[in-house]
C-alpha cells in the first residue's frame, strides 16, 4: 500500500473529482458515510456524540457525519470552532443544511469557556483539522484540544488527529495534538502513524476506503509504501521439481561467542526453516559440540579462537553471508571484519556487534560493499548513522545513508523500516511487542541471509525476510501469547509462515 504526502492526497482528491467524476460535496457525503459505518458498527447507536469542527473540509466531514448521527438515534452535539472567517465552501454548505434540517444541537464556540463537560462515554469527533494543517494549534482551538485531551472520552479522529502533521512533526507543538483512541484516515496511511512517538495521537488507525480515483494511485509515485501480503507473495520465487539443494544455495553465517552460542543456534535455525539449500555457521572452538548437537542440518566451520570470531573459511563457495549475531566486539574480530569487508564479493547481512565494530570504526564505511543489508535496532542506528530528535529526521538519515552507500539499510521495531538504495523506504506491518524479546534479531538475520543465499536480491530479501518473521511472531503469538513469546517460537513458526504467505 502506497504512502502519499497531504500535498499528494489533495491532488488525488482532484483528480477523483475531475474524472470520475464527482463532485467535491459529494466526495466528502461519501467518506462521512464511510466514517458513519464505522462508528455505527464500532459504537452502535443510541450514544452521546460531541463533534467539534474547524474551518476546512476535514469540519465538513464532521459536520456531515453530525447529520448522519443525528438521523441514526445518536444524540449529536456540534462545536463549531470559529478559528477564522473563511470557511471551506463544502463545510459552509454542510453547515447550512444542519441549520435548516434543525434536528440537532449546534453550537459556535468562539473561546474555551462554550467548552461542554466531555463524559467517559461520550463519543468525541476530532473534525478540527485534517491534512490541510500548515502550522501548529494555537489561541482557544490549543485550549478545546487539551480540554479534549484531558477527558476520558471515546475520542475518534477524522483522517488524522488535529494538530498532528502528516509527515513531518520535528518542529510542532507536541502539546498541540489531539490524543485519538482511535483514528480514521482516508484511503491511505499517513506516514506519520507508522513513527513510535506518534501513538499517543493516533491510537489505532484503520483506514477507509472513500473510492478515490484507481488510476491516479497506481500512477502517482511514492517512496514511501505499507508491505502487503499481496505484494510479498508476488515476490516469492517458485521452486521447480528438479530444484536440488545446489539451486538454493549455500550461506555463510559468521555468529556466537563465548556465553551466546544462543545466538548462533537461533540464526542458523532459522536459516535453514527459511529455504536455504546449505548452510555452513562459522563460529569459535567452543560451541563445536553446541551447534552439531542443536543445529544437525549445518555444516559446522570452527574458528582458531576458542571464544571469538577473528577469521573465516575461504569464500568462494557462498552465495551470501551474514555476520554478527552474539559475535562481541574485541579487537581480533574487528581485523577479520575488515579483513571480510574488503575481499567479500556476494551480498553481505551485517548485524549486531558486526555493526557496532563498524560504528566505531568510521573508516570503514566508506568500504562498506555495495548490495549489503544492514539490520539494526534504534541504538545501533544512532551508532551507525547518528542521533536524531525524531522519527521523522531519523528516516531522512536511514533513507540518505541507504543512498549514499548504495545498500539496504533495515531500521527494526513496531514498522520495520526498510530503506534501499535507489531512495524507496517499506514498512512492514507485520510482528507485535511479543517479539520485542532476546533473540528475535538474530532470527532475522538467519531468515534474511536464507534468502539471498537462494538468489533474492538484497532488498527483496529484506522486504521477504521482514515480512515472515514478523508473520511467524504474529501467528507464534496466537498460540502462545505475546509475554511468553521467544525467539525460538518465531522459528517454530516459520513453517505456518510460510503456508501462510504462499496461500
Ligand atoms: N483526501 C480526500 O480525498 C478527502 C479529504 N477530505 C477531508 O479534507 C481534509 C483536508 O481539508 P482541508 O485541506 O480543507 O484542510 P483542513 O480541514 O485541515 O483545514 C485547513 C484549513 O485550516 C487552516 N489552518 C491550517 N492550519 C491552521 C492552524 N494551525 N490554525 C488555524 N488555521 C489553520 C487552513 O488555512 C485551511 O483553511 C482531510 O483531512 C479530510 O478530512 C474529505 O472531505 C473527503 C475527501
Ligand atoms: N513491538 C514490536 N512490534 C513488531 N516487531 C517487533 C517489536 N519489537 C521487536 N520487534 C522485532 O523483533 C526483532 C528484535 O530485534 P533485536 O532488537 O535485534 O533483538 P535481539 O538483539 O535480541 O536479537 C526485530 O526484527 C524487530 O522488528
Ligand atoms: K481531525
Amino acid at each position: 500500500m502506497k504512502i502519499f504526502t497531504a500535498k499528494q492526497v489533495a491532488e488525488i482528491d482532484a483528480y477523483t473529482i475531475i474524472n470520475e467524476p464527482i463532485s467535491s460535496i459529494d466526495l466528502m457525503e461519501r467518506a462521512a458515510g464511510e466514517i458513519y459505518k464505522w462508528i455505527t458498527d464500532r459504537f452502535p447507536a443510541p450514544q452521546n456524540c460531541k463533534i467539534f469542527v474547524g474551518p476546512g473540509n476535514n469540519g465538513g466531514d464532521g459536520l456531515a457525519l453530525a447529520r448522519m448521527l443525528a438521523g441514526g438515534n445518536y444524540s449529536v452535539e456540534v462545536f463549531v470552532l470559529q478559528i477564522s472567517d473563511k470557511i471551506s465552501a463544502d463545510a459552509e454548505a454542510n453547515l447550512e443544511c444542519i441549520r435548516i434540517l434543525n434536528t440537532l444541537d449546534l453550537y459556535e464556540m468562539t473561546s474555551i469557556d462554550s467548552m461542554p463537560w466531555l463524559f467517559k462515554d461520550d463519543i468525541v469527533i476530532d473534525a478540527i483539522f485534517g491534512s490541510g494543517l500548515s502550522r501548529p494549534i494555537e489561541g482557544f482551538a490549543l485550549d478545546v484540544v487539551n480540554a479534549i485531551n484531558a477527558s476520558d472520552a471515546n475520542v475518534v479522529a477524522i483522517d488524522i488527529p488535529s494538530g498532528l502533521m502528516a509527515e513531518d512533526n520535528s518542529k510542532n507543538n507536541l502539546r498541540g495534538i489531539v490524543r485519538a483512541d482511535f483514528t480514521l484516515s482516508f484511503q491511505f496511511p499517513k506516514l506519520a502513524f507508522l513513527f513510535p512517538e506518534n501513538e499517543i495521537y493516533v491510537g489505532e488507525w484503520e483506514i477507509i476506503s472513500i473510492g478515490l480515483h484507481p488510476d491516479i494511485i497506481s500512477s502517482k509515485t511514492t517512496a514511501y509504501k505499507v508491505l502487503s501480503k499481496e505484494f510479498v507473495k508476488s515476490l516469492l520465487m517458485p521452486r521447480k521439481k528438479f530444484d536440488h539443494k545446489g539451486t538454493y544455495g549455500h550461506g555463510l553465517l559468521i555468529s556466537g561467542s563465548y556465553g551466546k552460542m544462543g545466538a548462533a543456534i537461533l540464526a542458523s535455525r532459522a536459516s535453514l526453516r527459511s529455504g536455504i539449500g546449505l548452510l555452513t555457521s562459522h563460529i569459535p572452538r567452543l560451541g563445536y559440540q553446541i551447534m552439531q548437537t542443536a543445529v544437525p542440518e549445518a555444516m559446522v566451520s570452527i574458528d582458531r579462537s576458542d571464544i571469538i570470531f577473528t577469521e573465516y573459511p575461504e569464500l568462494s563457495q557462498f552465495k551470501a553471508v551474514a555476520i554478527g549475531p552474539g559475535i562481541d566486539k574485541k579487537q581480533n574480530s574487528f581485523r577479520a571484519i575488515v579483513n571480510l569487508l574488503k575481499e567479500v564479493k556476494v551480498p553481505l547481512v551485517i548485524d549486531a556487534d558486526a555493526i557496532n565494530i563498524i560504528s566505531e570504526h568510521p573508516e570503514l564505511k566508506k568500504e562498506l560493499p555495495m548490495g549489503s543489508i544492514f539490520t539494526p535496532h534504534v541504538r545501533e542506528f544512532e551508532r551507525l548513522v547518528g542521533k536524531s530528535g525524531d522519527s521523522y529526521t531519523r528516516n531522512c538519515m536511514q533513507r540518505e545513508f541507504a543512498k549514499a552507500h548504495g545498500l539496504t539499510l533495515m531500521l527494526k521495531g513496531a514498522y520495520t523500516a526498510i530503506c534501499c538504495p535507489e531512495g524507496s523506504c517499506y514498512f512492514n506491518p507485520t510482528g507485535n511487542p511479543g517479539m520485542a524479546t532476546a533473540g528475535s534479531g538474530d532470527v532475522l538475520t538467519g531468515i534474511i541471509l536464507s534468502l539471498l543465499s537462494q538468489g533474492y536480491s538484497s532488498h527483496i530479501a529484506a522486504i521477504i525476510g521482514a515480512y515472515l518473521h514478523g508473520l511467524a511472531g504474529d501467528l507464534a503469538s496466537v498460540d502462545v501469547g505475546v509475554e511468553a513469546l521467544t525467539a525460538s517460537d518465531i522459528i517454530d513458526y516459520l513453517p505456518k509462515a510460510w503456508l501462510y504467505l504462499k496461500k
